[in-house]
């Protein structure tokens, strides 16, 4: 599509955007700017009307043009302030509708290739600032632009009707102040392309040397200075690109501004010259050179809020591009349901690497989960368990092969539907940073206010005492950087890492009627007690459900039904646990050395 398409598709979807937002306060921003751009022209006349009057004795009363012109002052100091306030309001409905869309179409994203493409990150990074900003400042300039047009088609016929020579001239004179602005806006947004990527590690750096998760390392290591020598560097070189870019505006507008300027000389000797020879009254003169200042200010103006319009539009281009992206991962126009799982999920031959640019991670892998089986997964590490799990969500394709559900490749399925069928933690599980109920909610957002089903799945997993004693029970923060809703208490815990494990687990079994369970390292942060505790409950849990559990501590997957060995992409080994230990293979030679480490520690103990 041309750059002139994007840019009217750009404004058709601004328009439509403020339509659908703030009809209201888009229909008073319009008024009230038609009004305010037409009192200036008024007021220019009932000057020359008032100035006339007054010189030429024995006329009628000057008072009715006088207190008209007093009530256009009136009207002129009071409008800016309503079209301020409606202005106001459209901005912030437009930017909650425009935000609110952004988020909406990054959420529909199925997979997390997107979320790994730096790419499409800066464009994200691009949409968010400017799906804010943009749609109301495009809003603003483009009524800006039409009220200034008409004060200026109101003192253009005002200097035509005086001298229309001179109105021609003082119209053109703005002419390369135009074009200069316009190539500026594109240079402003190609320079916002440029320090995008650079703006977005500086955030990163921000956020290091600020979060609460980042000070201990930072201050062990003494790395602050380090990473702020960084930002710095970043900042410099963002100023460094914006600098280059107002230095070259700054010699752009100077020659536009000296036509201008000179143009605004010539016709104020002409005026003076007009009077002497008894061409022009004194309110003929007030007219004119508000006629001349009100034109060359207003194409001015003009010229500015092109360029800022032209500059939005281009810049908005993310934003739609983001929210108008085709999917991540194809899904079928109408997918097929995923039901209950009754035979299994079964890796068919898959293949898989994260880009071309990267190695194979899975490498031909077959392996069957039955539906009602518990099925361990181990494996050294790097050897592409958590891949695999991702593959099972399908938050990516396999490169070839299948995943299939019941022998549907899940690429029919709909993703939302598979993914309600599922349950489990993940290595990296989340801590939010909100109440412990809210924390446990989450694993089934139909149940996030039941207060039962919640302590129920807590007790599951050993946690009911330790959340009901908090200072706020189950509605205490599990966090020191927010408070409950904007309240001033700091009550809010940072718990352990194996309390949050249990929590993170408890999320998990909130949804009980999960068909497949995942569960990533669910003790790895657990001590031996809680560990061994913990591995019974999921053993009671997991009994007659279908189940993956990714584990290093071979102690904890020995009861699983099938033991499936992961080296290097490849399944090296699979069986129970007897059977592998008899095979005397890689898992047989994992276990001892495990076991043998328990040993020497009990013989050290002893
Ligand atoms: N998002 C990613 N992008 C690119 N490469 C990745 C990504 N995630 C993992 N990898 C690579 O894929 C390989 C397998 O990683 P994976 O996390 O699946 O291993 P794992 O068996 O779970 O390891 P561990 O036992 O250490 O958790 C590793 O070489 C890793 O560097």
């Amino acid at each position: 599509m041309s750059r002139a398409g994007r840019r009217a598709d750009a404004l058709r979807a601004v328009v439509a955007l403020a339509v659908r937002a703030a009809p209201g306060p888009l229909a008073g921003v319009l008024l009230t700017a038609v009004v305010e751009a037409a009192l200036p022209v008024l007021a220019a006349w009932l000057t020359k009307t008032v100035l006339d009057t007054l010189a030429a004795p024995g006329t009628p009363s000057v008072l009715a043009p006088a207190v008209a012109l007093a009530g256009v002052g009136v009207a002129a100091s009071v409008l800016p302030h309503v079209t301020q306030l409606l202005r106001a309001e459209l901005g912030r409905r437009v930017g909650l509708l425009a935000q609110d869309r952004l988020y909406a179409a990054v959420n529909g994203l199925t997979g997390l290739g997107r979320f790994e493409d730096p790419a499409a990150l800066d464009r994200l990074r691009l949409a968010q600032q400017c799906g804010q900003d943009t749609p109301p400042q495009i809003v603003a300039s483009a009524v800006g632009l039409a009220r200034t047009v008409v004060t200026i088609a109101g003192f253009s016929v005002s200097l035509v009707l005086l001298n229309p020579w001179l109105a021609l001239a003082v119209l053109l004179s703005a002419v390369p102040a135009l074009l200069t602005e316009v190539r500026l806006a594109r240079a402003r947004v190609g320079t916002a392309l440029t320090v995008s990527p650079l703006e977005r590690r500086e955030s990163f750096y921000a956020h290091l040397l600020g979060s609460v998760q980042t000070a201990k390392e930072i201050r062990l290591f003494g790395i602050g200075d380090h990473l702020r020598g960084k930002m710095r560097r970043d900042r410099r070189a963002i100023n460094a690109t914006h600098g280059r870019l107002d230095r070259r505006a700054a010699l752009a507008q100077t020659a536009p501004a000296l036509v201008a300027a000179a143009t605004g000389a010539g016709a104020l000797l002409w005026a003076v010259g007009a009077v002497a020879r008894g061409q022009l009254s004194l309110g003929d003169v007030a007219l004119l050179l508000s006629g001349v200042a009100a034109v060359q200010g207003g194409l001015a103006t003009t010229a500015l809020m092109v360029a800022v319009t032209h500059q939005h539009l281009l810049l908005f281009g993310h934003y739609l591009e983001t929210t108008t992206q085709p999917p991540d991962l194809p899904v079928p126009a109408e997918p097929l349901p995923a039901g209950p799982l009754t035979h299994g999920v079964e890796l068919r031959d898959v293949w898989f690497r994260y880009s071309e640019q990267h190695d194979w991670v899975l490498r031909g892998v077959n392996l069957t989960i039955p539906a009602g089986g518990t099925v361990a997964l181990v494996g050294d590490n790097g050897a592409g368990k958590s891949t695999l799990v991702k593959l099972l969500c399908r938050f990516y394709d396999p490169v070839r092969g299948s995943v299939r559900w019941d022998g549907t490749d899940i690429r029919e399925l709909d993703p939302g539907e598979l993914r309600r069928r599922m349950s489990g933690i993940f290595q990296d599980f989340m801590r939010y940073d909100l109440s412990a109920a809210e924390n446990i909610g989450l694993g089934d957002v139909r149940h996030v206010d039941d207060t039962a089903r919640i302590r129920e799945a807590a007790a599951r997993t050993g946690m009911h005492e330790t959340l009901a004693a908090l200072p706020r029970g189950y509605d205490t923060m599990l966090s020191r950087t927010f408070t409950e809703d904007g309240a001033q208490d700091d009550d809010g815990v940072e718990l352990s890492g194996g309390q949050w494990q249990r929590v993170g687990l408890a999320r998990a079994l909130l949804r009980r009627d999960a068909d497949l369970l995942i569960l990533d390292e669910p003790s790895s942060g657990l001590d031996p007690e809680a560990e061994h505790e913990i591995h019974h409950l999921l053993l009671a849990h997991r009994e007659g459900r279908t189940s993956l559990l990714v584990s290093h501590r071979l102690n904890a997957v020995r009861g699983a039904d099938l033991i499936v060995v992961l080296r290097g992409g490849e399944v090296v080994e699979q069986g129970d646990h007897d059977a592998l230990m008899r095979r005397d293979g890689r898992y047989a030679a994992l276990f001892r050395r495990q076991a043998e480490g328990y040993a020497d520690a009990g013989a050290v103990a002893r």
